[in-house]
């Protein structure tokens, strides 16, 4: 779905990934794992073209999109949720999803998109009248994440979805992922601290360290192992 090719970028003149090179496969979950300040951000914010790429290529389905804006790649089907989720609290959360219509206006059939999405997230529908803000965290993650798919993304980026959720809720949020890739055959890249998460959700996990990928692991080498533990020393 995409690639990347020896990617060195960051902020200004500083460089935080070096030389990265990443596939993400078609139709299934890809994670990024990595310690505080490792990169993940970084790497995702150059996906999206938030970041200043000093070398290397990227491609969606083998078109290059290194040289597009942001709004451009996500035409091309990246749907970004960021970290800490961003969504607009003094916005209703049918306004919220509103807005992430604006990525894309040509989406085949909206209507059943969002029967689609309200179906897998009911709370957006029954509470689409509430302000964004006074939802709990949890509520707002799957609000952020309703945002980024009513733009009909092929690819889902999701920075840190488990940050700042109770441990209860992020077991929900487990079960979306899981349900995004197999109900709306979504291709997802997590980024994420959490290895229970990317236990239960991930078909593959790369380590980060220092804006470099230290390992890759196959599901069935990171699953019922502690070997993410051991790469991020926990
Ligand atoms: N706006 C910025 N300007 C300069 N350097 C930055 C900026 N944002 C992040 N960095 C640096 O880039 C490096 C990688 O940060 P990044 O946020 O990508 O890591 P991360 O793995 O997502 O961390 P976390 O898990 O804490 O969110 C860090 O050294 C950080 O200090």
């Amino acid at each position: 779905m995409l690639q990347m090719n020896d990617i060195t970028s960051g902020y200004g003149r500083t460089k935080v990934l070096h030389n990265l090179s990443l596939s993400i496969p078609t139709g299934k979950v890809t994670a990024i794992v990595g310690r505080n300040g490792s990169g993940k951000t970084t790497l995702i914010r150059t996906i999206m073209g938030y970041n200043k790429l000093h070398s290397g290529t990227i491609s969606i389905e083998g078109k290059s999109i290194e040289r597009q804006v942001t709004a451009a790649r996500a035409r091309a089907g990246l749907g970004y949720v960021p970290q800490g989720r961003h969504i607009f609290p003094d916005l209703t959360v049918a306004e919220n999803l509103e807005m992430g219509m604006n990525v894309s206006s040509d989406v085949p059939n909206r209507k059943l998109l969002m029967k689609e999405i309200h179906a897998m997230f009911p709370i957006l529908d029954e509470r689409r009248r509430q302000k964004g803000g006074t939802m709990s965290g949890g509520q707002q993650q799957m609000v952020a994440i309703g945002r980024a798919l009513v733009g009909n993304p092929k690819l889902l980026l999701l920075d840190e979805p488990s940050e700042g959720i109770q441990p209860s809720i992020v077991g929900e949020i487990e079960q979306h992922i899981v349900r995004l890739r197999d109900r709306m055959g979504l291709t997802i890249l997590v980024a994420e601290q959490d290895v229970t998460l990317i236990k239960t959700v991930a078909d593959i996990c790369h380590v980060l360290d220092m804006g470099r990928i230290i390992a890759t692991l196959k599901r069935e080498e990171f699953a019922g192992t502690d070997a993410l533990e051991q790469h991020l020393a926990l």
